[in-house]
C-alpha cells in the first residue's frame, strides 16, 4: 500500500464537476475570464474535466515558464480538436498541426520566405502606401466631421497590407466580406464544440445548436475565397523574381515538394493561406483597435504619446519604420495594451505529449494545456496596480514581448510561438505612430471618457465588442 501510494500521481486541484459533463458548465462565455475566477481559488496549476478530455490551465508567470520553457518538449502539440480540423484542411497548416516533422518544415520554410526580417522590410512599400490611404480617408471625414469607426478600418487596413504582401492580391473595395468571415471564423475557433468532449452525442449537441451548420459555412466560404486568390494569382502574369509567399506555395505543389513526409498538395496551400489570413489580419486589427480605446480612456497618455511623436517627427508626413524605433513611450503603449488585452489570452492549445511536472503536480500526456495570459497580466504578484493602464510602468524594465518574460507573453513562447512577431509588433506601431501623428481624437457628442467600455467578444482571439467610433480632427504642426 505504501509503495503504491508514493507512485502515486499528485494530481492538480480542480473544481467540483457533474458526471459526464465535468467542468464545461463553469466555462462561460469568456472562457479566459472564468478560468481567471476559478484560479483564485484553486491556484495557478488548474485541472478541469471537460467531458472526459482533461485540461490544465496555467495562471502565472512562474507556471508559465515551467511549462513553456522547462517542458515546452513535451506539450508542443496541439489538440485535435473538430473545429481546427475543418478548419485547417485536417491539420495540414502551422497553427494547429500536432508536432511531427511536416510542421517543423513547413514552419521552417515560413519563417524563411515570409516572416523573416528581410522579407518584412521588403513589404514596407505595401504598408506605406495602405496607411496612407487610410490617412487620406480619416482626413476626409476629418473635413467632413464625421465619424470613422476604427475596429473597422483597423481591419480592412490589415486585410489589404496582408493580401497584398502575401498573396499579392488587392481586394479594394470589397473587405466587408472578409472582414465578416474572419470575426466569424475566430469564433468558432474559440467556441467549445460537444464533439471535441464526447465522440458519441456530441455531433448532435452541435447539429443542435446549429455549431455545426455554421462550421461547415464559414469553411465553405473560407475555401471560396481561397480558390479565388489562388484563381487571381494563376491568371497573373509575373515578371521574373518577383513570386511572392502564395506563388512560392503553388510552384512546390507543382513540384510535388515533400515536407517532412507530406507531399504538398493543394489543402496544404489552402491552409497555410487559412494561418496567414486569420493569424495574420485579426490579431494586429485587435490590438491597434484596443490601443486607441485605453488611450482614448487615458487622455494623459494619449498627450503624452502623441507628444512624443510629434515632438520626435517634426512634420514628417510618414513616419518610417525606422522612425519607430525612437518612440519608446509608444512602444510602452503598445506593450500595456498586450498586457491587459492580450490578443489570444488563453494562448493556442497545446496537447501534452510526454509526462511532467509542475509545481510538484503531476501532467499527463494528452492533457490539453491552456496558459491564461490574460490573467497573468492581472496578476498581482506580478503587476502593480494591475487593473490600471499605466505604460509607465515599462520605464525602467527590461520585459518585452519576445517570450522570455514570462509575465507578459502576447506571442506565447518556445517552440510554438507566434512565428510572425516581428512582422505583428512593426504593422502595431507603424500604423499607430501615424495615425496618432496625424489626428486627434474625439467622442461622439454626448459621450465621456468613462462610457468606453472594455467589453471584450468571445473567441479564440478577444475583440472589442462594441466597436471603437471616433471623431478625427487633423493636427496641423505649428
Ligand atoms: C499583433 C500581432 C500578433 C499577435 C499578438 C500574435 C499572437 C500569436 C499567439 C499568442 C500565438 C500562439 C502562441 C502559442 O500557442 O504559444 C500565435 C501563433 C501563430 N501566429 Fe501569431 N500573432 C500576431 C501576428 C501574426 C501574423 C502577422 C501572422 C502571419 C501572417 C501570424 C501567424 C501565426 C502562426 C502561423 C502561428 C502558429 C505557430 C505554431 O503553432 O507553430 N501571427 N500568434
Amino acid at each position: 500500500f505504501k509503495r503504491s501510494k508514493t507512485r502515486q500521481h499528485h494530481k492538480p486541484p480542480s473544481p467540483p464537476g457533474f458526471p459526464i459533463i465535468g467542468n464545461l458548465h463553469q466555462l462561460g462565455e469568456l472562457h479566459h475570464q472564468s478560468l481567471w475566477k476559478l484560479s483564485k481559488k484553486y491556484g495557478p496549476v488548474m485541472l478541469l474535466k471537460l467531458g472526459k478530455v482533461p485540461m490544465v490551465i496555467l495562471s502565472s508567470s512562474e507556471t508559465a515558464r515551467q511549462a513553456l520553457k522547462d517542458h515546452d518538449l513535451s506539450c508542443c502539440s496541439r489538440p485535435s480538436l473538430v473545429g481546427h480540423r475543418a478548419l485547417s484542411y485536417n491539420h495540414r497548416d502551422i497553427a494547429f498541426s500536432p508536432y511531427n516533422d511536416y510542421w517543423k518544415e513547413v514552419r521552417k520554410l515560413a519563417v524563411q520566405e515570409l516572416f523573416s526580417t528581410k522579407h518584412v522590410n521588403s513589404i514596407q512599400p505595401i504598408k506605406d502606401e495602405e496607411v496612407k490611404k487610410l490617412i487620406d480617408l480619416i482626413s476626409e471625414s476629418a473635413s467632413q466631421k464625421t465619424s470613422v469607426n476604427l475596429s473597422k478600418e483597423f481591419l480592412t487596413l490589415n486585410v489589404s497590407v496582408v493580401c497584398r504582401a502575401a498573396f499579392g492580391v488587392s481586394f479594394d473595395g470589397s473587405n466587408e466580406k472578409i472582414n465578416k468571415l474572419i470575426r466569424e471564423a475566430f469564433e468558432m475557433l474559440g467556441s467549445f464544440s460537444a464533439s471535441d468532449y464526447n465522440s458519441y452525442i456530441g455531433w448532435i449537441i452541435d447539429w443542435f445548436t446549429g455549431l455545426q451548420g455554421r462550421r461547415e459555412r464559414i469553411v465553405r466560404d473560407l475555401d471560396g475565397f481561397y480558390e479565388q486568390m489562388i484563381d487571381l494569382h494563376n491568371n497573373q502574369e509575373k515578371e521574373q523574381g518577383s513570386e511572392d509567399f502564395l506563388d512560392m506555395l503553388l510552384r512546390l505543389e507543382k513540384e510535388e515538394a515533400i515536407l517532412g513526409k507530406d507531399k504538398l498538395t493543394r489543402n496544404h496551400t489552402k491552409a497555410i493561406l487559412m494561418n496567414i489570413l486569420l493569424g495574420g489580419i485579426d490579431s494586429s486589427a485587435i490590438t491597434m483597435t484596443w490601443a486607441m480605446a485605453e488611450l482614448m480612456r487615458n487622455p494623459r497618455a494619449m498627450k503624452k504619446v502623441q507628444s512624443e511623436i510629434r515632438n520626435q517627427m517634426g512634420n514628417k508626413s510618414m513616419i518610417s519604420l525606422d522612425d519607430v524605433d525612437q518612440l519608446h513611450y509608444l512602444k510602452m503603449v503598445i506593450k500595456e495594451t498586450w498586457r491587459l488585452h492580450p490578443t489570444a489570452p488563453l494562448l493556442v492549445p497545446r496537447e501534452v505529449m510526454s509526462e511532467f511536472e509542475i509545481n510538484g503536480y503531476t501532467i499527463q500526456p494528452k492533457t490539453r494545456l491552456h496558459v491564461n495570459i490574460w490573467a497573468i497580466g492581472r496578476d498581482p504578484d506580478s503587476w502593480k496596480d494591475p487593473e490600471e493602464f499605466l505604460p509607465e510602468r515599462f520605464m525602467d524594465s527590461n520585459i518585452d514581448t519576445k517570450g522570455l518574460n514570462f509575465e507578459l507573453l502576447p506571442f506565447g513562447s518556445g517552440r510554438r510561438s507566434c512565428p510572425a512577431m516581428y512582422m505583428g509588433t512593426t504593422m502595431v506601431e507603424f500604423g499607430l505612430a501615424n495615425l496618432l501623428n496625424h489626428f486627434d481624437w474625439n467622442l461622439p457628442e454626448g459621450m465621456v471618457v468613462e462610457d468606453i467600455d472594455t467589453e471584450e467578444s468571445p473567441g479564440l482571439t478577444i475583440s472589442k465588442k462594441n466597436e471603437l467610433i471616433l471623431f478625427p480632427v487633423k493636427y496641423f504642426h505649428h
